[in-house]
């Protein structure tokens, strides 16, 4: 059978978007997601997205990591979809959506959309690293220099590690640019190698550099592989409420395969 798709990508994190409100895809085929996400086979990207139908909201995301399996949050992804469901007409500059970690708000405005992520009220800091839940799990491991970093070989080597061990976390090597100012590189589980991006990464990072009292603003900035994004919340008694990721989310191309 022949499927349609649509290409996004957010700050070089890119993904195959289908619409499925018809409910024609099937969600178990991990072999089909994974070949539509290989680069050298297939459409090639990050993750799989979803758009679904919901009885109460403007509509679901339903989200795979490149190797097939259904995962947690994505935070550029549910950006990307945000974009996606404004170009089927299922939107027009705002939604609120569910996903894995519950419910999300958003607005589209010239192609930058401001995603509201998951409160966090857990953030477990450690000597050389943070670990958190930002609708995915991310470590995060503060660098001096990260340039000449191999991002894949040391993150392989947490991801797998203890206390990860199988189920694993998302690893994020994090250098100080300025007060409110972070460049991340980020390993991602699920596509087991460096991505130019990752959203629930940035975030993630974005809280620990606050929380560790690396920064003091609530308004953060972070220099990816893949461009910028933009991070804010609100911060009380250790508690992170009304967090925005902000970005670009482009469309790329589309077709069947
Ligand atoms: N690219 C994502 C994170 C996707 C989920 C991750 N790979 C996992 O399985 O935890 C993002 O932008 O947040």
């Amino acid at each position: 059978m022949q499927q349609t798709f649509y290409k996004y990508q957010g700050t070089g994190n890119d993904f195959v978007m289908i619409d499925n409100r018809q409910q024609t895809f099937d969600k178990n085929n991990t072999k089909q997601v994974a070949f539509l996400c290989d680069r050298r086979f297939g459409i090639g990207a990050d993750g799989l997205i979803l758009l679904e139908n919901h009885p109460d909201y403007d509509f679901k995301m339903v989200y795979y990591n490149a190797d097939g399996n259904e995962s947690t949050m994505c935070g550029n992804g549910g950006r990307c979809l945000v974009a996606f469901a404004k170009q089927m007409g299922v939107i027009t500059d705002k939604a609120i959506f569910e996903a894995i970690d519950g419910l999300h708000h958003a607005t589209i405005e010239n192609g930058i959309v401001h995603l509201q992520m998951l409160d966090v009220d857990v953030v477990e800091k450690y000597e050389n690293h943070v670990f958190l839940n930002t609708g995915s799990p991310h470590h995060v491991q503060f660098e001096s220099q990260i340039e000449d970093f191999d991002i894949k070989t040391k993150g392989a080597g947490i991801r797998y590690g203890a206390p990860y061990n199988e189920a694993g976390t998302n690893v994020n090597f994090v250098q100080k640019v300025s007060d409110a100012v972070f460049r991340v590189r980020t390993y991602e589980r699920g596509v087991e190698d460096e991505t130019l991006s990752c959203g629930t990464g940035v975030t993630a990072v974005a809280i620990a550099m606050h929380a560790t009292g690396e920064t003091q603003d609530n308004h953060v900035t972070l220099n990816v592989e893949g461009g910028k994004l933009e991070v804010r919340f609100n911060a009380e008694n250790g508690v992170y409420n009304d967090v925005w990721l902000i970005g670009p989310a482009t469309y790329v191309f589309e077709g069947t395969i």
